[in-house]
């Protein structure tokens, strides 16, 4: 299948000189929700805005469901949803009113019942009447996406969704881009926050210093990289590893109660079963057992700081 998206050999450098991207290169498929994680600066803002026409690049393509985005860039643009981080002026309008008129912008065909679906899936229905500045933090960023939402665009853009808010709110996010999800629409988030990434991505692409360091199915990249721990509770408490399992990745909690062994999840031999044979050798008995598995964040840290 082709993809929605294709970014091929892209470069960035800003008028001061300042190399922003360097030969970006992704493909992302239809329906699937893409987190691209970076830290400040890494580039995020400025490959969204070349993909929406909003910044020229210096080299390179993108194609938005096959049409390129300088020289069909009507055609890109009708197809793209961007959701930006906040909601400018405009106080005195009303919900109703936003999204028409945005979906007007782009010179679509009147068609209320959409739009009223839109509003509906978003919770919005109720205030189509009601004024910007009457909304809750929560309502205005669910209107930013029905205004994105309003053209019927087959991929949307979302900038950094939870910026800012709270937990609450950031969580309505996330169930508001599973509604996406079901709906079909792709979407592409930029985020900071790894939880985010976490939570709602089937692919995560990290970007760091204008580069693609890593694009990857985001189970297989937990599995791929994390490492896992199998904690053991003792039956009696040790001051030391004893010498006979020095062989073994072990660690001790600080009590001396529990047993940390370190494993690689991916490996053919993650060495459990010889563990297991050496602690019965040396006399080591144990209460409880269970396995915790390194984050996205872990994993992240590690390939931003080029570890
Ligand atoms: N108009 C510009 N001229 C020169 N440099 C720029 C310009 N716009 C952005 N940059 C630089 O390009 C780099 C990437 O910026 P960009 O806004 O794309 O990063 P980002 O990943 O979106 O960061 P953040 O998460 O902080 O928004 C930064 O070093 C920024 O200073």
């Amino acid at each position: 299948m082709s993809p929605i998206l294709s970014i091929e050999n892209l470069d960035k450098t800003y008028p001061d000189g300042f190399q922003a991207l360097r030969n970006i290169n992704l493909a992302i498929h239809k329906g699937e929700i893409f987190a691209l994680l970076g830290p400040n600066g890494a580039g995020k803002t400025t490959l969204i805005s070349i993909i929406c026409g909003i910044v020229n690049a210096t080299g390179g393509r993108v194609t938005v469901d096959g049409y390129d985005i300088q020289r069909d860039y009507r055609q890109t643009r009708s197809r793209i949803g961007l959701v930006p981080q906040e909601l400018t002026r405009d106080a005195f309008e009303t919900v109703w009113d936003k999204v028409s008129f945005s979906r007007m912008l782009f010179g679509k065909p009147r068609d209320d019942a959409y739009l009223e679906k839109v509003l509906r899936d978003l919770s919005l229905w109720e205030k189509r009447n009601s004024q910007l500045r009457m909304l809750s933090g929560g309502m205005k960023r669910r209107l930013l996406i029905a205004k994105a939402l309003a053209h019927e665009p087959s991929v949307l853009f979302l900038d950094e969704p939870t910026a800012g808010v709270d937990v609450e709110l950031r969580q309505g996010m996330w169930e508001t881009v599973e509604y996406l999800r079901q709906s079909g629409v792709t979407v592409i988030l930029t985020t900071h926050y790894i939880e985010e990434a976490e939570e709602m991505a089937d692919r995560i692409g990290v970007i760091n210093q204008g580069e693609i360091v890593l694009v990857e199915d985001k189970k297989q990249l937990m599995r791929k990289l994390g490492t896992k721990q199998l904690v053991l509770q003792l039956r009696e408490s040790l001051e030391a590893i004893p010498a006979a399992l020095a062989d073994y990745d072990l660690g001790l909690s600080e009590d001396g109660s529990a047993l940390i062994y370190t494993y690689e999840t991916q490996s053919a031999r993650t060495g459990i079963d010889d563990l297991m044979q050496a602690l019965g050798e040396a006399g080591i008995r144990f209460t409880d057992l269970h396995t915790t598995q390194s984050s996205l964040e872990d994993i992240f840290l590690d390939l931003v700081n080029g570890s």
